[in-house]
């Protein structure tokens, strides 16, 4: 092995390990100049090295010649006995979604050829040319540390791992070396075309910019690797950060913030477009995530996410919420009695005792109850003081930092017509000792 460009692949998969020689490989073959070298660098590499290969190829018969291309990769497997499978694309339903409804289309046919035929690794032939157009289309579309990330070398994939071995190669390094080896490929004329933003930059953008420095392809390739490893390091921070710190609560999680990292808000966006993901798997956009480094300044603040979801500070808490949650309070209403449990419709029980041993769940109440009440709050409810005078029930919610979604969750107890209990909020308060009453409640989650 002789040609530089066989000696620097062998190089790096000797580097990464990404492929092995127990490895049965199925190779996304195009026929394009990118897979054609692949298949051959592949072929190439020495037998203690060499996975044993398969071919499959799409043939999207959007081009006239393109069942001359599937033919010529179809002779390349059979001269070199490699087992190769093909299948024809015939429509898409809408033109807007045509490259998405054809990738799909692509890996839904190599997943039922591995599984098949237990292949345990799929390789395309992404290069440096790619990862540099998809680094700079998505830093132009989103300022996100997570969503700018290029094209990943080595992931788990449906039925086993995906790789892209050819990352650091340029197309133009691809097509010297297919030249060199006197092997023809075809070429797709829709990628002279400047229809889309991604051949725009490849036509106009990246060659100005190489000519800036012509290691660019290099930088950003390095750039990426980095970028990927700082992301799994920050993610696996997060998580312990998190873990000790997250809450469930009933229509979501609850984040305690107190001392958390510098209390920055850079840095606190960064941990909450991780939590939003990771507990969502929404991506922020670049508005919200502005509006995030804008919230954590605030003592309270709101923002809307995508679908039904909410993002909600309060004080020294972070709430990520279904949005139903803090629509207006249910005006279900149940009647109780005594030593009966009531089972709400949020699922939580309750149910009211007399007691006889004074107890931090118990209270004092100066007569018999006649009618018992189980409701959320209503506007201007008062609770009782010890010295006979009423609070509002919302300052006195405030002031114990209840968040406004979970005021109205909250179960109070009334008798006739007096609040007595509200969990973890409020107990009657009374110098009476008349009747001393318990109430058993039981959270569902
Ligand atoms: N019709 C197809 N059949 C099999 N694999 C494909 C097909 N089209 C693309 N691939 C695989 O997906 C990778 C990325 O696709 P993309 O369309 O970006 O590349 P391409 O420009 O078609 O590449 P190539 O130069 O190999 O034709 C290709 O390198 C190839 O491995």
């Amino acid at each position: 092995m002789t040609d530089p460009t066989e000696i620097k692949f062998m190089q790096i998969m000797h580097q990464t390990a990404y492929l092995k020689p127990e490895d049965r490989l199925l190779v996304a073959v195009s026929g394009g100049s990118d897979s054609m070298a692949l298949l051959n660098l592949l072929l190439h590499l020495p037998d203690s090295m060499r996975p044993k290969l398969f071919v499959a190829t799409v043939d999207f018969a959007l081009r006239s010649i393109s069942s001359q291309e599937v033919a010529a990769v179809r002779q390349f497997c059979q001269q070199r006995q490699i087992p190769f499978w093909t299948t024809r694309w015939q429509h898409a339903t809408s033109v807007t979604s045509m490259e998405a409804q054809a990738r799909q289309f692509r890996y839904n046919f190599f997943q039922q050829i591995m599984q098949k035929n237990q292949l345990t690794k799929l390789a395309t032939a992404h290069q440096a040319d790619d990862q540099a157009e998809t680094i700079l289309m998505k830093l132009i579309r989103s300022g996100s540390f997570w969503t700018v990330q290029g094209i990943v070398p080595c992931q788990t994939w449906k039925v086993g791992q995906l790789v892209r071995p050819l990352l650091n190669f340029t197309k133009k390094e691809l097509q010297d070396y297919l030249h060199r080896q006197h092997l023809s490929y075809a070429v797709d004329e829709s990628n002279f075309q400047d229809i889309t933003w991604r051949n725009r930059l490849r036509h106009y953008v990246l060659p100005q910019l190489q000519r800036e420095n012509p290691r660019l392809h290099e930088h950003l390739q390095q750039f990426s690797q980095q970028q990927i490893s700082v992301q799994n390091l920050l993610q696996q921070y997060f998580q312990t950060l998190i873990a000790p710190r997250l809450t469930r609560v009933l229509q979501g999680w609850q984040l305690d913030l107190q001392d958390l990292l510098t209390g920055e808000p850079v840095q606190l966006s960064l941990l909450v477009q991780y939590l939003v993901h990771d507990l969502i798997q929404v991506e922020l956009t670049g508005r919200q995530l502005a509006a995030v480094q804008q919230l954590f300044p605030k003592a309270n603040g709101l923002l809307k996410l995508t679908g039904d979801w909410q993002l909600q500070k309060s004080y020294r808490y972070l709430f990520l919420l279904r949005s139903a949650t803090s629509t207006s309070p249910s005006t279900e209403q149940y009647l109780l009695q005594i030593d009966q449990q009531v089972l709400a419709n949020d699922g939580q029980k309750f149910t009211i005792k007399q007691s006889i041993q004074k107890s931090p769940k118990t209270f004092y109440y100066d007569h018999w109850p006649r009618r018992i009440v189980l409701r959320h709050r209503q506007p201007g409810d008062q609770v009782r003081l010890l010295n006979g005078q009423h609070q509002k029930l919302k300052a006195r919610l405030i002031n114990l930092k209840i968040p406004q979604w979970q005021r109205d969750q909250l179960w109070l107890i009334l008798f006739d017509q007096e609040i007595v209990w509200i969990p973890q909020v409020y107990r009657y308060q009374t110098p009476s000792k008349k009747f001393l009453f318990e109430v058993k409640w039981e959270r569902n989650n």
